[in-house]
């Protein structure tokens, strides 16, 4: 493993690593950010949205003081493989493959061999980050953006024992029933939806998956909601299955950087409560 760049930010070490992942069969990067401060320390996991790497949220989230405040250290990793050989959506869409893994372990070819996220962020890449840097694993939380916080919710839902707190910023909800899940799933683990279920929080929530906190912020003027990301589905499916779930519409709000920035501060204080208790 090697470290690629670092800064000094709001008394902490922000950091970029790389290393070669088992999983992806790639080079893979991530950010971390360090508290000044004796460890362990709790680490809370971000998780990106389509075309994002590690450095959208590390440039654009203003987390580093809230994670400073709270002794949390954050980390991000990239949203898929990259690299010569790794393949693309033929036609360069911006919704699949390339920055767009969507946590899933694929089993179609030619994704399968590549595409392997979801073990790369629930095995690989924790057991990495226990080996390198000062974090207590017994007090994790996650969280993301987008096709993140549907990564976020389906890890954590999966592997909630893993987790303190679950959070996700606007998230895509019901991936088996919105355009940007089909495609990605569709082509990632085939056309039976079954193969899906793993893959969809509301689906999960309705087998009987539990969290013991769970938090969503959505912009009430983000031009996906309707159509991609749909909260309705996620309150409707925890209501049905007594689920706590916090979920606060922000009025004017868009799906951009300019809201992740807005509430991730107060995600972060929200996680602290879990992790540092
Ligand atoms: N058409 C857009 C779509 C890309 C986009 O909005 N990406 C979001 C995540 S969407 C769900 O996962 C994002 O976070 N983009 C990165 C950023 O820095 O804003 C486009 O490609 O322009």
């Amino acid at each position: 493993m090697e470290r690629i760049n670092r800064w000094r930010s709001h008394g902490g070490w922000q950091e970029v690593w790389r290393h070669d992942s088992a999983e992806t069969g790639t080079p893979m990067e991530f950010s971390i950010f360090l508290p000044d401060g004796d460890g362990p320390m709790p680490v809370l996991w971000f998780l990106s949205g389509l075309t994002c790497s590690w450095a959208n949220v590390t440039e654009k989230g203003e987390f580093r003081a809230a994670c400073a405040e709270h002794g949390v250290i954050l980390i991000a990793p990239d949203t898929s493989p990259r690299g010569d050989g790794v393949p693309d959506d033929p036609e360069g869409a911006y919704d699949f493959g390339l920055g767009a893994g969507f946590y899933v372990d694929a089993t179609e070819q030619p994704w399968a061999t590549n595409y392997r996220m979801r073990s790369y962020i629930e095995t690989e890449l924790p057991a990495l980050v226990a080996a390198h840097f000062p974090v207590d694993m017994a007090r994790q939380g996650i969280t993301g953006h987008s096709m993140g916080g549907h990564g976020a919710l389906t890890i954590g839902l999966r592997t909630p024992e893993r987790f303190r707190s679950v959070s996700a910023i606007a998230p895509i909800c019901a991936p088996s029933d919105c355009p940007w899940g089909r495609k990605a799933l569709g082509q990632y683990l085939g056309p039976d939806r079954a193969a899906w279920a793993d893959y969809d929080a509301c689906r999960l929530i309705d087998a009987g998956a539990r969290l013991p906190a769970l938090k969503v912020d959505q912009g009430a003027a983000d031009g996906f909601l309707e159509t991609q990301l749909m909260p309705e589905r996620l309150k409707a499916a925890c209501d049905a299955a007594s689920q706590p779930l916090e979920l606060t519409m922000h009025e004017g709000y868009d799906h951009s950087y300019y809201f992740i920035s807005s509430v991730l501060p107060a995600q972060i204080a929200w996680h602290a409560q879990y992790l540092n208790s």
